[in-house]
Parts: C-alpha cells; sequence; structure tokens
C-alpha cells in the first residue's frame, strides 16, 4: 500500500458540486486526477468547476507543479480506478446507489487502495453491506467547497479495518485538510448534526411565522456566525461566563435549557455532562487563560469583518 505521503495519483467518483470540487481541491495541491460521472455532460461541468475555482486556489497558494492538466476524464469507472492510490466517491446521496457504487469500486480498484464515500450522513456500517472487502471503505465526509472549507469527517464502519480509518485520516492531513477521526459512527456525523439542529429549528420558526428567512440569516451572519468563524460553540459559550468561564456559564444559563427554547428535548444537564462540558473547554484552550481567548475572539471578529467588507480600515483601529 503506498503511504500516504507518497500518493500522486487519486481518482474522483462522481464529478457534480461536492466531486468536482475534490478534483479542484486535489489538483491544486499537485496531485495526478482521474475523473468519471457516468452524466452525458459531466466533462465540460467538471472543467467549467475547476476553471472558476483556479484563480482562487492560485491565490491560495499552489503546491509545486500543480496544473489543470493533470486532470483526465475517463469514460470508465474502471479506467478512473485502475492505477488510483486512493479513491473519493462523491455520487448522489441514495443508500442503494452508493452500496451497489462502493461495490463496483472495490471489484475495479487495485488491493488496498482506501475508498472514501463523501456521504453527507450515511453511516458506512449501511453502505459497506454488498462490497467484497468492506474493510477498506470509510466515509471522508468535505464541506462545500472542498477545495475551501478545510474540515474532513473520517469514520470507518463495522466491518472497516481500523488501519484503513488511521491511512485516510493521515493522507487527508497531508493532501491539506483538518480532520475529525471519529471513533464512533453516528448518522449525520458531528458538523451536520449540529447544522441540521439548527436548520430545523430555523424551519420551524419560518413554518410558524416567528421569523423571517431574512431574519434566520441575520441573526447567524450578524451574531453567532461571526464568533463560530473564530471559536466554536464551546468555547465561545465559555467567554459567557465571564472569568468564571464554562462553570459559571452552567450554573448561571443550565436552567435555561430547560425553558422552551428550541423545540429539541433538552439533555439532563446533571453532573457528568457538565463536568465532560467544563473539562472540554479547558482543554481546548489549552493553557489560555479567558482574558487571552476574549483577545483572540475579538481580533478573530474585527478580521472577518474586514474580510466580509463590513468594516473600513481604519474603524478597528479603536
Ligand atoms: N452538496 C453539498 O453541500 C454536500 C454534499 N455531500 C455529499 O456528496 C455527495 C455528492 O453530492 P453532490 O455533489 O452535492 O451531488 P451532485 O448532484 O452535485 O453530484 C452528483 C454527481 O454524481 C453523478 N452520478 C450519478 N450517478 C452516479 C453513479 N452511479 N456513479 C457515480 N456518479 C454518479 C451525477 O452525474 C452528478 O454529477 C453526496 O453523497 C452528498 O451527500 C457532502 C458534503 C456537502
Ligand atoms: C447540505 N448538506 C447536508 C449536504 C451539507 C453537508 O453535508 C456539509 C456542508 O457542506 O455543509
Amino acid at each position: 500500500m503506498t503511504s500516504p505521503e507518497n500518493v500522486r495519483r487519486v481518482a474522483c467518483v462522481g464529478a457534480g458540486v461536492i466531486g468536482g470540487g475534490w478534483v479542484a481541491h486535489f489538483l491544486a495541491r499537485g496531485y495526478e486526477v482521474t475523473a468519471w460521472d457516468p452524466a452525458p455532460d459531466a466533462e465540460p461541468r467538471l472543467r467549467r468547476l475547476v476553471e472558476a475555482a483556479w484563480p482562487t486556489l492560485t491565490r491560495l497558494g499552489l503546491a509545486e507543479g500543480a496544473s489543470t492538466d493533470r486532470l483526465t476524464v475517463t469514460g470508465t469507472l474502471e479506467q478512473a480506478v485502475a492505477d488510483a492510490e486512493f479513491v473519493q466517491e462523491s455520487a448522489p446521496e441514495k443508500l442503494d446507489l452508493k452500496r451497489d457504487l462502493l461495490a463496483r469500486l472495490d471489484a475495479a480498484t487495485p488491493p488496498g487502495v482506501v475508498i472514501a464515500s463523501s456521504t453527507s450522513g450515511y453511516p458506512m456500517t449501511d453502505m459497506q453491506t454488498t462490497a467484497a472487502d468492506p474493510s477498506r471503505l470509510v466515509v471522508g465526509h468535505p464541506f462545500n467547497p472542498p477545495y475551501l472549507i478545510p474540515l474532513v469527517e473520517v469514520v470507518g464502519g463495522e466491518r472497516t479495518d481500523a488501519a484503513a480509518v488511521a491511512w485516510a485520516s493521515r493522507f487527508y492531513e497531508v493532501a491539506g485538510k483538518s480532520v475529525i477521526t471519529m471513533d464512533n459512527e453516528v448518522p449525520g456525523f458531528i458538523a451536520n448534526r449540529l447544522q441540521e439542529a439548527l436548520w430545523r429549528e430555523a424551519l420551524h420558526m419560518v413554518a410558524s411565522g416567528e421569523a423571517t428567512v431574512r431574519d434566520i440569516d441575520l441573526s447567524i451572519t450578524e451574531g453567532p456566525g461571526l464568533r463560530w468563524a473564530v471559536m466554536g460553540p464551546m468555547l465561545t459559550f465559555a467567554l459567557a461566563g465571564g472569568e468564571g468561564g464554562m462553570a459559571h456559564m452552567l450554573d448561571h444559563f443550565g436552567p435555561s435549557l430547560k425553558s422552551p427554547w428550541t423545540r429539541l428535548a433538552a439533555p439532563e444537564l446533571d453532573k457528568e455532562l457538565y463536568d465532560a462540558v467544563v473539562a472540554g473547554c479547558d482543554e481546548a484552550a489549552d493553557g489560555r487563560s479567558i482574558a487571552d481567548l476574549v483577545a483572540e475572539r475579538d481580533r478573530g471578529v474585527v478580521e472577518v469583518l474586514r474580510a466580509t467588507g463590513r468594516l473600513g480600515p481604519e474603524e478597528d483601529s479603536r
């Protein structure tokens, strides 16, 4: 098996929004990319996506030798994966289609090569049922567009070899991604479960006339979203507790969890959950004091405001 550091050839199967985004990312990182997609207009569509992304990728900095000339669109799936050292599947989110396609990819891909699915939420256990060698099948869930948003969530299924999960995580890191490796399968993984909770409540609020679509979007872009680009929801809320950090935040606002602020059922804020959240924030702070974190958050938000054209150059010199 090629080591993650020595991979040169990547195959992308399914070349729509996400598959195309993966192709652009891998090309920009200097890989040879083969792509296959059954749609009759797939090749021109894919090449348009890559050309549109390339100026941004050039501005961000291309790897040595990176070129759109390193993309080959093949006529068959088998040609696409024949020499691949890693395969990224990005076909439509339909369980039966994913099962059949992963089994077909497994049959056509050289032994030992890891095959990752971009699925947004299916557990690999449910998708690997018909593959002859399920041990090399992993989830590698990206975010749109994969050439700009760093995160990939990696998780295996019940029949995946732990070594394949470790290999995929390392490969994505070498390929320039930020990786969360999950030990346990949950539908929707981590980030989509969080997005889904917000999304559900937003839809409830719109459906019941409590908020407009604009209200919903503004509430995030002018509110918590600015902080979330800098710090996650856990550390952000630790700062809501002032110098008392997350412990004070939970003491102060923990009872609000029982208020009907959301249609989702609130978890019991028992000692175990309390301690786990406080300890997790301490760990994430990694030695930074609350004052350090406040300064870091404020600096980051100013940068996001400036980068999104909402702050003139002199306004932040206060
Ligand atoms: N759109 C998004 O924001 C995100 C999507 N994903 C996941 O990525 C995967 C692809 O989604 P999108 O790119 O959004 O869909 P899409 O509809 O843009 O692209 C799907 C592509 O797959 C091709 N295709 C159809 N049947 C196929 C087959 N049997 N084998 C190979 N390719 C086939 C289609 O021609 C199309 O080009 C899904 O699993 C989705 O859940 C993951 C993260 C974000
Ligand atoms: C809409 N979506 C569920 C397909 C989104 C994702 O899976 C990740 C993303 O890009 O937000």
